[in-house]
């Protein structure tokens, strides 16, 4: 069996605030190559490939049912595919041989719903993975963990289950959790669609910074002014393919595709 932790990079999922100038780099991370995926007769993906660099941040949009999710989830080897090919740092994760374990310490995926363990608390579901997965000790689990939580303005509750935490806490806590396994990629699925709107402010600032920081990131959005602001790359995906990829001030402004266009008409105010 492959084991993918052999080939993982130095790079940290946050290192040094280096604000945005921390440009995308080096050879590609992920590399999706002619993706398919079908639920019984239905096709959801059909032929997507995709390029990822170190310190990209590619946002998914598109309407609802055109695919995000499950581009997702079968990077995360969440979903089989039924076709293509799917690498990461080189290492094919698609070949039936490799864990997904193994792809999951060096993915992380945060979802709409937190998927906090609701018995333990913010310190003991942000250090659960580095000591069972990574093998940290508790001592260096918790250490690492109450700075992240620190960083990220969680501090205070670092005791508390999850149940005592506003919606917008708790999804702050679990991308604490993502980060506290030193992703080299950070999967995002429409991590605000479940909060109240007051609460989406906050969870944002969080990942804005994280991109500022060089975090390599994959989120499928539906806020599109956050999409034009943080993404490197945007891909607009329509019925299970990527019609159109760029850089946001292209697509937003200028896409080619008509599609494209009727869909930022519909969702873009004014
Ligand atoms: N487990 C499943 N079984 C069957 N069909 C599914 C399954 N999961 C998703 N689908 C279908 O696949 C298509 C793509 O769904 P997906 O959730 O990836 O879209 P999306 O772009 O993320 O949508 P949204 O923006 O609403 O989250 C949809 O038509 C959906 O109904």
């Amino acid at each position: 069996m492959t084991d993918l932790t052999k080939h993982t990079p130095p790079t940290p999922a946050v290192g040094p605030a280096a604000g945005p100038a921390v440009r995308p780099a080096g050879p590609p991370l992920l590399e999706v190559e002619h993706l398919r995926k079908t639920y019984g007769e239905r096709v959801v993906l059909d032929d997507v490939s995709l390029t990822v660099r170190r310190h990209e941040v590619i946002c998914l949009i598109g309407s609802s049912g055109s695919g995000k999710s499950t581009l997702l989830r079968c990077l995360d080897l969440l979903e089989q595919v039924d076709d293509g090919v799917i690498r990461l740092d080189g290492y094919e994760i698609t070949d039936p041989r490799v864990h997904p374990r193994e792809v999951r310490r060096r993915i992380g995926m945060v979802f709409q719903a937190y998927n906090l363990f609701p018995h333990l608390s913010v310190l003991d579901n942000c250090t659960l993975a580095p000591r069972r997965v990574h093998g940290l000790s508790r001592a260096a689990a918790q250490e690492q963990a109450r700075e992240l939580l620190a960083t990220f303005g969680l501090a205070d509750h670092v005791d508390k289950h999850p149940d005592r935490l506003s919606g917008g806490q708790q999804q702050r806590v679990a991308l604490v959790r993502a980060l506290c396994g030193r992703p080299d990629l950070l999967l995002l699925d429409e991590i605000t669609a479940a909060l109240d709107p007051e609460l989406v402010g906050e969870v944002l600032t969080i990942v804005r910074e994280l991109a500022e920081r060089g975090t390599t990131m994959i989120l499928a959005t539906h806020e599109m002014a956050f999409a034009r602001d943080v993404a490197t790359s945007v891909c607009f995906l329509s019925e299970g393919r990527i019609l159109e990829q760029g850089p946001p001030a292209e697509i937003f402004s200028d896409p080619r595709e008509e599609r494209t266009r009727q869909f930022l008409r519909r969702v873009l105010p004014g």
